[in-house]
């Protein structure tokens, strides 16, 4: 049973990372060449119903959600991966792909609203459809 008490909603946070290295074909600088981020994924989920111990969904299965989908990336070359041996593995595309394949995992009752990408500590990208 889900409870909805109070009448706002709630938004939950997870993070997780895993190392791959990419390269930017027709990008004009060093990006363009094979090298490697510690890519940091944070993803926020919401939804206004708690279930009976008063979690709208368990951290653990969240980060167990996330963690089955960047673990197709991990140790990776990035551009042999599909979709990314099709398009550029950019910060932006990377948010995409994972917010969609994140999505299809999740119960009813909560909703994935976006997929933050850092590349680097300075270098963060965000989307939300
Ligand atoms: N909007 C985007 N811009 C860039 C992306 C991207 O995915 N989306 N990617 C890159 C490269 O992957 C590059 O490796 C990262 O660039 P940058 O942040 O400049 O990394 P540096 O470590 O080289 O940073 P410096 O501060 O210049 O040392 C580029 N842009
Ligand atoms: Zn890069």
């Amino acid at each position: 049973m889900h409870l909805h008490v109070g009448g706002g909603h709630y938004e939950l946070t997870v993070r997780d990372c895993f190392d791959a290295a990419h390269a930017l074909p027709g990008y004009d600088g060093p990006c363009q060449y094979l090298h490697g981020h510690t890519w940091e994924v944070e993803v926020t989920i919401a939804g206004q119903h708690l279930d009976d111990v008063g979690m709208l969904y368990d951290f653990k299965d969240a980060k167990r959600d996330l963690h089955g989908v960047l673990e197709n990336f991990d140790h990776r070359c990035l551009n042999d991966v599909p979709p990314f041996d099709e398009i550029n593995p950019t910060a932006e595309h990377l948010a995409r792909v994972v917010f969609y394949e994140l999505e299809k995992t999740f119960p009813a009752h909560i909703s994935l609203m976006e997929v933050a990408v850092w590349e680097s500590p300075a270098a963060k990208v965000v989307y939300r459809p």
